[in-house]
């Protein structure tokens, strides 16, 4: 018998931090018909001739503060989590690790995984909450190179593990480190989504944003839907801590574009607090597994900067998951039991 294939994938980030390299990145990433899920022709104009272009040289001076003399983060600890899963999981699996966007490219982890003659393939998408613009996405570009193969394995695909309790106590032991310095306040920051893909992905066409807190919680009709999935890893996380609702705010960060998407803003939140007089915020960012940009810097610079200036004193990131033995134990848990 053959090797069973495991697929790892996680979003993707710029071979270097020059700008030709973050625009070429930028180019991928919102080319992606899930991500600007607009007309394409429109999206053509829009990315190529003006996000690409005017972004690429502001993203550039951002990465390369992030970059480390090894790369960057999201990369580096997808390197680590590969081999660690890699000895846990033993001589049954061939492991790979592919980046949505940029390298290693999903392309050649699916041929190495044909070359090695797998018995079977699971995608693993290292998104815990769905969104068509990330899970989606890895699952629509592994099903267009599968599609063209002769002989096609086994192949299963995972949606989600928003709710993993191995994965919800690595985030609540991260945050539990810093518990007792003495937070007014507790935010949980998840990347943000354009409103109209929450729309898309609601199954009864009657849920998302149309009923009073529709995804508070998670229900049948809501069962794919980032916000729901969101929630609920945020309050297993504050369950986990014991924190009582009027301790924490779930928020959504990163917003790019005019339309509307999923609110709370974070920095709309940022303005609340400073207003109502909180000081000192702890933030957890649990649609990461890693850290990358959008916690490094985002988060832990940017935020604490506009905090700051609103009068606030001190923004604390809780570390992600990135390369704890506890999260390699959960992820072994997530692709042998889901
Ligand atoms: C949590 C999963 C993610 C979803 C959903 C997502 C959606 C989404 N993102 C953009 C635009 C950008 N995102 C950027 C960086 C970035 N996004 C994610 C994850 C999700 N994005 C990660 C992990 C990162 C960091 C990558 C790294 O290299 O560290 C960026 C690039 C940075 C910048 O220029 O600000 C953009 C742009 C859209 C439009 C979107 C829509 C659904
Ligand atoms: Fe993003
Ligand atoms: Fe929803």
């Amino acid at each position: 018998m053959g090797k069973k294939g495991i697929l790892i994938v996680n979003l993707g980030t710029p071979d270097s931090p020059s700008t030709a390299d973050v625009r070429k990145y930028l180019d991928e990433f919102l080319m992606d018909g899930r991500v600007i899920d607009i007309n394409p022709i429109l999206r053509t104009i829009l990315v190529k001739g003006i996000i690409v272009p005017f972004r690429g040289p502001k993203s550039a001076k951002i990465y390369k503060k992030l970059w480390t003399p090894e790369g960057s983060p999201l990369l580096i600890y997808g390197k680590r989590v590969h081999q660690l899963i890699k000895e846990k999981l033993g001589d049954d699996y061939h492991v790979e690790l592919a980046m949505r966007y940029q390298s290693p490219s999903i392309p050649d982890a699916l041929e190495r995984l044909k070359q090695a003659k797998v018995d079977s393939i699971k995608v693993v998408p290292l998104f815990p909450q769905y969104a068509s613009a990330s899970t989606g996405s890895v699952h629509d570009r592994v099903m267009e190179i599968v599609r063209t193969w002769q002989a096609i394995p086994d192949i299963s695909f995972i949606n989600s593990f928003y709710d993993h309790p191995g994965m919800i106590k690595v985030f609540a032991a991260h945050g539990q480190k810093y518990l007792n310095e003495g937070w007014d306040h507790i935010l949980f920051s998840f990347h943000g989504l354009p409103q109209r893909q929450m729309r898309k992905v609601d199954v009864s066409g009657v849920h998302c944003l149309q009923v009073k807190d529709c995804c508070k919680t998670i229900t049948e009709n809501n069962k794919f839907c980032y916000t729901a999935q969101c929630n609920r890893t945020a309050q297993l996380i504050a369950e986990e801590l014991q924190l009582t609702e009027d301790k924490y705010t779930i928020c959504y960060q990163s917003r790019l574009g005019n339309d509307p998407w999923v609110q709370p803003y974070t920095s709309e939140v940022l303005k609340d607090l400073a207003a109502k007089g909180v000081k000192k915020l702890l933030v957890f960012c649990p649609a990461f597994v890693s850290d990358c940009l959008e916690t490094t810097i985002e988060v832990s610079e940017e935020y604490a900067e506009e905090f700051e200036a609103l009068g606030g004193e001190r923004v604390q990131l809780v570390e992600s998951l990135n390369d704890d033995p506890a999260w390699i134990d959960a992820l072994e848990d997530i692709i042998l039991n889901k």
